[in-house]
């Protein structure tokens, strides 16, 4: 069967071609639900400094232990998420050479990939995706135009909307980290600094609905490359994260947003915030969406653990790299999966010590 089918005209097949079955170490069940806290930023966001306090203390416990949690309360609209998700079902359900005009190329990030079949050839994800760059700039609304110049005119308010969304998200990615620092011991506004001039992706899912679920994986076991992921998701659920040596649940809630640490996030951290393992399943009768921003450094900045935690730690876990080395290695040399930030750490020293 040829992976550069259409999902849905694979689902017609009695049989999941070949390239979309798991080896069976990766289709291991999920046990119990995920214990993680749903944190309310309400008082942190007000400024208030026994909220902000208890705040870092539940995210502190959850980024030591397995690196998720999710957030209510996190001051961005929820009419601005639905429409968001309203505007990326209509893309989804455009006819599939439309979605085609816009595919992603190897040598970029950015566009429509069905099932990353034109990257891998075995193990390829039960989703299609669309990503998108994102970073401030008071002269363009980037993200509009991204949408009215690639995909077309007809998606322009699709673009305002999906500007609007990844502004609220920068923002509170933003905040996020600021929370992130606080919990640490960090000053309070290193990583702000750190992030505010990056340039983030944005990725929307959609998991059709499969024949043959528990054969295949939506998005296999991996830890994001990035530094933090805020992901909105419908209610199908199907997001596993793995705790306690266990792969677990995560019941969704329309009212929060789901973040999970990245590997950039644990060097950031001198690798005492867990990078979060996790995957999603599909399922036999409903398609799946979610929306997954994932905040980034500038590319070409340095990065490594303030010398307060180095300091207090006692031994530096990581050595410099850049936004850019990690993401050449994850689009280039390596799948991402649960094991990117160590393979990397060790492509980058021997590329450095033979070139
Ligand atoms: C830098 C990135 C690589 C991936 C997209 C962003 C952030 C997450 C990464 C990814 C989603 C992790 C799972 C495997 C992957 C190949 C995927 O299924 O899409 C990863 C992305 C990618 O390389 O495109
Ligand atoms: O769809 C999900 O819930 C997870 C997606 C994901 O892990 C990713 O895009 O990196
Ligand atoms: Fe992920």
């Amino acid at each position: 069967m040829d992976s550069s089918l259409l999902l849905s005209e694979v689902d017609a097949v009695p049989h999941l071609p070949t390239n979309f079955i798991w080896p069976n170490e990766y289709l291991v069940d999920v046990q119990g639900e995920l214990q993680a806290p749903v944190v309310d930023l309400d008082g942190f966001l007000r400024g208030d400094q026994e909220a902000t306090q208890y705040a870092a203390k539940l995210i502190r416990e959850a980024c030591l232990n397995h690196g998720f949690f999710q957030v209510i309360n996190h001051g961005v609209d929820s009419r601005l998420i639905r429409e968001a998700h309203s505007q990326i079902d209509t893309f989804f359900k455009l006819p599939i050479h439309r979605k085609l005009s816009v595919q992603k190329t190897p040598a970029s990030m950015w566009g429509y990939s069905g099932a990353h079949a034109h990257r891998f050839s075995s193990k390829l994800p039960w989703k299609e995706t669309l990503s998108f760059p994102y970073h401030e700039n008071t002269l363009e609304h980037v993200v509009t135009n991204y949408f009215k110049s690639t995909i077309g005119e007809d998606f322009e308010q699709a673009g305002v909307i999906f500007q609007k969304y990844c502004d609220g998200m920068k923002q509170l990615g933003l905040k996020l980290v600021e929370l992130l620092a606080i919990s640490l011991g960090v000053d309070r506004l290193h990583y702000r600094e750190l992030f505010s001039d990056g340039c983030s992706i944005m990725r929307c899912n959609n998991y059709p609905s499969c024949q043959q679920p528990s054969l295949t994986l939506g998005t296999g076991p991996h830890c994001d490359p990035t530094s933090i992921t805020i992901l909105h998701q419908d209610l199908v659920g199907g997001l596993h994260v793995f705790a306690d040596k266990k792969w677990k649940t995560v019941q969704p809630r329309l009212d929060a947003l789901v973040v999970n640490i990245g590997d950039t996030f644990t060097a950031l951290s001198n690798g005492r915030y867990k990078s979060c393992l996790h995957r999603a399943v599909v399922n036999k009768y409903k398609e799946r969406k979610s929306l997954a921003f994932f905040l980034c450094p500038k590319e070409d900045k340095v990065l490594r653990a303030p010398d307060s935690v180095v300091g207090m730690d006692g031994t530096k876990q990581y050595p410099d790299f850049t936004w850019s080395d990690l993401l050449q290695f994850t689009q280039n040399h390596y799948r991402a999966d649960q094991a990117t930030l160590p393979n990397f750490i060790n492509w980058l020293l021997s590329s450095k010590t033979t070139n």
